[in-house]
Parts: structure tokens; sequence; C-alpha cells
């Protein structure tokens, strides 16, 4: 198979950053890591009364020692087995929770920095690549850690305790059953060699499969306007048949390590049993060590194919380690000197100069917007659906970088706090959804920021709601202004409101737009307004058109100097006015539009 492997459209963590996760989690559990290592290997120690006390057993019947000897050796073997098997449940049992724990607190950095992405990051076409990491990833990382990790490590301690015994009991078996080793090593070198290829493009061909039909199912009302349907259809056809393709070398590759395995035991098995049979010829041992010997080896069968095997998924749960290690590089938390921190009013002007973006998919975007926003002031932006406005919002609340020119905060190391017309209810109840933004706000805190925006409905129902533990879905409207008031709460110094009232129903609007006065007042504030009522008491406004920002200033400076805003301006005053006198003699303009 060629090794030409999709690309990886998220970074993938290299074996060292890697190691310094793994090491950095287990050292969180570094007493219960070390009780869990003695166990197994007390546990190992103990499986080997089974095949010493069978060894005894043939000893006590060829040298005529009696069944009674026997029976003690029976006994002895029955409680050694059952010992082993309680010591490695035990230490199993310590070993899962580790693990758990360990899954737990990677699952979590990996969510909480997939959350810290700049959305320009994930958005157009990786969010497919992010999506199988913390899926398929997450699962295959926390498959091998619930299974394979505790075969893993008790077969590691099962083959070094059996090593030292059956060098303990002659040190030439011990190194007939080396001869095994060639095979094992040889064997799993080759398949290390190819699987780390070979999986990693699974992976890779398994997230390119994805996304095909990711974006196949997202853009299906475009591909149908387009009549590309087929051709959407034949490049998930040709993605699935790369990634079956892949599967099958996978399945190849295991294959050809069985027969390496098999080749190995039978060959170190006929050299224990040959070195027996000359040790005892020349009566240096009993017929029953060399049966102990025999079985000592035979019982390292299990561990070593699980342990070969193992690395299977041990692999590909490395890989899918260093995809989610990738993931937290990527977006690693704030260190403590880089917290966010409460910015001063006075410091949080924002200043773009020649700034451009345009999305890869489109190509279309903003182009060289010079503009300053002072401290505590509110600029609003104003200009058709489509002239640039939210892309303008999007690169201030750093989702996205410009492509060119240079955009500042003042005080860049708190993000703006950025409301979008999108709503969303998250799961809990009022409360819960409020805590988002700070997770210890007291109740009162809670409720003056609900009051602040009219939102009067929330107050009752926050410690019914926060009682219950269930949410009732909530209309649009109150959604946004749960979002206006959360905004509050957060008490931001720099506020970004893409159309935060365009989905708010009119009967909320007036609710939503007097908090949002009141959300502004003291903040620095960037205001998409898709009515000019609301932009019409900005400090500045511009006004975008195709991509561009042709007007800047206050609303009478900009109605007085005439152009597009006077245009648009009178256009809504004309609206409104007709809607007033339509509302005050509705008769008459039904009358009149009668012909
Ligand atoms: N995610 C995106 N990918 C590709 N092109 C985009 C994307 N978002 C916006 N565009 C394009 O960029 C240009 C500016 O869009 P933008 O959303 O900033 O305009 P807007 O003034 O906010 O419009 P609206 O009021 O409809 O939201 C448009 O031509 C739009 O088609």
């Amino acid at each position: 198979m060629a090794e030409t492997s999709a690309h990886p459209l998220l970074p993938i963590a290299t074996g060292r950053e890697v190691r310094a996760v793994v090491g950095q989690l287990l050292r969180l559990h570094r007493r219960r890591t070390a009780a869990v290592a003695a166990l197994f290997f007390v546990a190992s120690a103990l499986g080997l009364a089974l095949p010493a006390c069978l060894g005894r057993i043939v000893d006590a019947v060829t040298s005529d020692a009696g069944p009674l000897a026997a029976a003690a050796w029976v006994a002895g073997a029955a409680l050694g087995a059952l010992g082993a098997a309680l010591v490695s449940m035990w230490g199993a049992r310590i070993l899962t929770g580790v693990v758990q724990d360990a899954l737990a607190s990677l699952r979590q950095d990996v969510f909480a920095s997939a959350m810290r992405l700049p959305v320009g990051t994930v958005d157009d076409g990786e969010s497919a690549d992010l999506l199988s990491r913390v899926t398929g990833d997450v699962d295959a990382v926390a498959e091998a850690g619930g299974s394979v990790v505790p075969t893993f490590l008790s077969a590691t301690f099962a083959i070094v305790v059996s090593v030292l015994a059956l060098t303990a009991l002659n040190p030439w078996l011990a190194l007939a059953g080396i001869a095994c080793a060639p095979f094992y090593i040889i064997g799993s070198r080759a398949f290390l060699r190819r699987s780390r290829i070979v999986f990693r493009e699974v992976r890779a061909r398994e997230a390119a499969r994805s996304q095909a039909v990711l974006e196949a199912v997202e853009g299906r009302e475009t591909l149908t306007a387009l009549n590309e349907q087929d051709q959407a259809l034949a490049r998930v056809q040709s993605r699935a048949e790369e990634s079956i393709r892949v599967q099958i070398e996978g399945v190849r590759v295991s294959n050809r390590l069985f027969r390496w395995i098999n080749g190995g035991e039978a060959v170190g098995l006929a050299a224990i049993l040959s070195t027996g049979f000359v040790l005892l010829a020349s009566d240096a041992i009993s017929v029953g060590m060399v049966t102990t010997a025999a079985l000592v080896f035979h019982r390292l069968f299990d561990p070593v194919g699980q342990l070969i095997f193992g690395l299977d998924d041990i692999q590909r749960a490395t890989i899918g380690l260093a995809r989610l290690v990738g993931v937290i590089s990527l977006a690693p938390p704030p260190t403590d000197s880089e917290e966010p921190v409460g910015v001063p009013a006075e410091q949080s002007g924002i200043e773009l100069r020649e700034v451009s973006f345009s999305y890869p998919t489109t190509g279309r975007g903003i182009s060289a917007v010079t503009l300053r926003v002072e401290p505590q002031t509110t600029l609003a932006c104003v200009g058709a659906s489509g002239s640039g406005k939210s892309t303008l919002a999007r690169l201030i609340a750093g989702h996205y970088a410009p492509s060119s020119g240079s955009l500042r905060l003042d005080h860049p190391r708190t993000p703006p706090y950025y409301i979008s017309q999108e709503l969303h209810q998250f799961r809990g109840g009022v409360a819960d959804n409020m805590r988002l933004a700070v997770p210890d706000a007291s109740d009162e805190q809670i409720v003056a920021a609900l009051l602040s925006v009219g939102a009067g409905w929330a107050v009752p129902s926050l410690a019914l709601i926060g009682a219950q533990g269930t949410a009732t879905p909530l209309d649009e409207g109150r959604i946004q202004q749960l979002a206006v008031a959360r905004a509050l709460l957060a008490d931001p110094a720099v506020v970004i409101l893409d159309e935060a009232t365009a989905d708010v129903g009119l009967h909320h609007r007036e609710a939503v737009e007097d908090a949002i006065v009141a959300l502004r007042q003291g903040r620095t504030a960037v205001v998409i307004a898709h009515r000019l009522h609301q932009a019409s008491t900005a400090d500045q406004i511009a006004v975008f058109d195709d991509g561009e920002l042709i007007q800047c200033g206050t609303h009478t400076e900009l109605v007085a100097r005439g152009g597009q805003y006077q245009r648009l301006w009178a256009a809504q005053l004309g609206t409104e006015q007709a809607r007033q006198s339509e509302q005050a003699d509705p008769g008459q303009h039904s009358q009149e539009r009668t012909p």
C-alpha cells in the first residue's frame, strides 16, 4: 500500500508530548499505580504455584511418594490458583479505577481544548476531523484503557515472573525457552512497522470518509440545487472504498503476526522439551522439573499472545492518544499568567487597520477595513445582508484571524463576549443556563440580571427548574433574553452583539433591545443592528456594502451627509410611518390598497 495518507487536518502530537501527558495523568494517581504494580507482581508469582505443584505431583507419582504427598501438592496448586485469581482481581479493580479516572481527565482536557479552539480552526471541513477525534479516538483510547491496559500489564508481569522462575529452575531451560524470542521479535517488529502506518491510515481514511458523508448531508440542499448529488455520492463511495482497502491491509498485517507467534511457540516448547530430555538423561533435573518448565513456558502462550495482539489495540489507542493530545496542544489550558483578567473598562478599545478577511470556501468577506472603537463607546454596523457585518464581528471576537491588516484589542488578554443570533438553550434549567457564564453567581445576581432584561418570567421558575433538574423548552425570544442576561452577569468590558434581536419576536423585542442598551452602558460594544433605530443611538455607525466600509460617523453626521445611510434611514422611516398610519386607520389603508 502506498504511504500516501489523507492530510491530517488538525495536528497529531509527537511521542514525547503523548508521554508527557500520560506521565502527568499517572502522577496524579501515583499511590494507586504503585499498588497495582505490587498486586500484579504477587498475582503472577502465585500463578506459578500451579505448574510448580503439577511438577511436584509428577515427581511424587514417579518416585512412589504416595497419594498423600500428591494430594498435598494438588491442594497447594488449588490454593495458589485461587490466591493468584483473587490478588489479580484486586489489582485489576484498582487499575480500572485509575484508568477510568485518567480517561475522565483526558476526555475533559480534550473537550475543554476543543471548546477553546477558535471557530475558524474547526470550521470549513475540519469539524469532521475534530468530531472523529472526540468520538472515535476517545472510544479507541477508552476501549484500550478499559480492557487492553489491564491485560497488557498483567501479561507483562506474568512474562517477567515466568522467565525468572524458569531461570531459577534451570538456566539451560530458560535459555532454551528463549528460542522463541527471535520469532516474537521479528514478527512484532514487522507488525509494528507496518501497522503503525496502516492503522494511522485507517483512522485518517475513516475521518476522510466521515467528512465526505458530513459534507454531503449538511450540503444536501446546495448539492440538490446544483444537481451535484451524483458527484457527492461518488466522493463518499470512493472514500469508503479507500477506507475498506486500508482496513483489509490491516487484517493482513495482523495475520502475518499470528504466523510468527505460533511458530515461536512451537519452536520454544520443542527446545525446552529437548533440553529437558538431555538434562534428564544426565540426571541434572527430575521429570517433574521438566514438566514444570514446560508448563511455565506453556503458561506464557496466553500472556505473550495477549501482549503482542494487544499491541494492535495499544497502537491504535496510541495513535488515538496522539490525535487527542494534538487537540489539547492546539489549545492548551491557559497558564496563570494567561488567565483572562478583568479588563479595566477604560482600556477596552478596539482598533482595525486595513483589515481584510475572506472565507476560503467562497472568497467573500471584508476588505481593508480601518476603524477604531474608543473604550466604553458603541459601534453599530449596518448594511445589506452579506455586506460583511457579521464577518467583522467574528474577527473582533477572535473566531477568525484577519487575512491581512492588523486588529488590536487594547487589552488582548480577555476575549470579547460574543452574542450571536444563533439561539441555543443549554441543558438544565434557567439557573444552569445563566451559570454557564459565571459558575459561582449567586441566585440574587442571577435574578438581578434576569430582571434587567425583562425576563421576570424566569424568576419564579428559577428555583422550580433547579429543584426538579429538568428544563422546559423556551421560545426563541426567551432564549435570547437569557443570552443577554448571561452577558450582563458575566460583566465583560467588550461585548459583541451580532444581530442579537434578529430572531426575537415582537413580543420580546423591546425588552431585549432595552436590555442591550443596559448591557452597552460603561462597556465597549460592537452591535450588528438590523434595525436602524438600534444603530441610531450608537456613538459611531459603520456602514458596510459588499465587504467594504463605505461610511462611518454618528447618526446625525451620516443623515446630514447623505449617501447610503441616509437612504437606508429614509427608507426605514418611510416603512415605519406607513406601518404607524396603517395601525392608526387600518380600514382606510385596506381600502386604499383595494383596486
Ligand atoms: N462561513 C462562511 N463561509 C463562506 N462565506 C461566508 C461565510 N459567512 C459569510 N460568508 C460570505 O461573506 C460575505 C459577508 O457575509 P457576512 O455574514 O459577514 O454578511 P452580513 O452583512 O453579516 O450578512 P447578514 O446580515 O445576512 O448576516 C457574504 O458574501 C457571505 O456570503
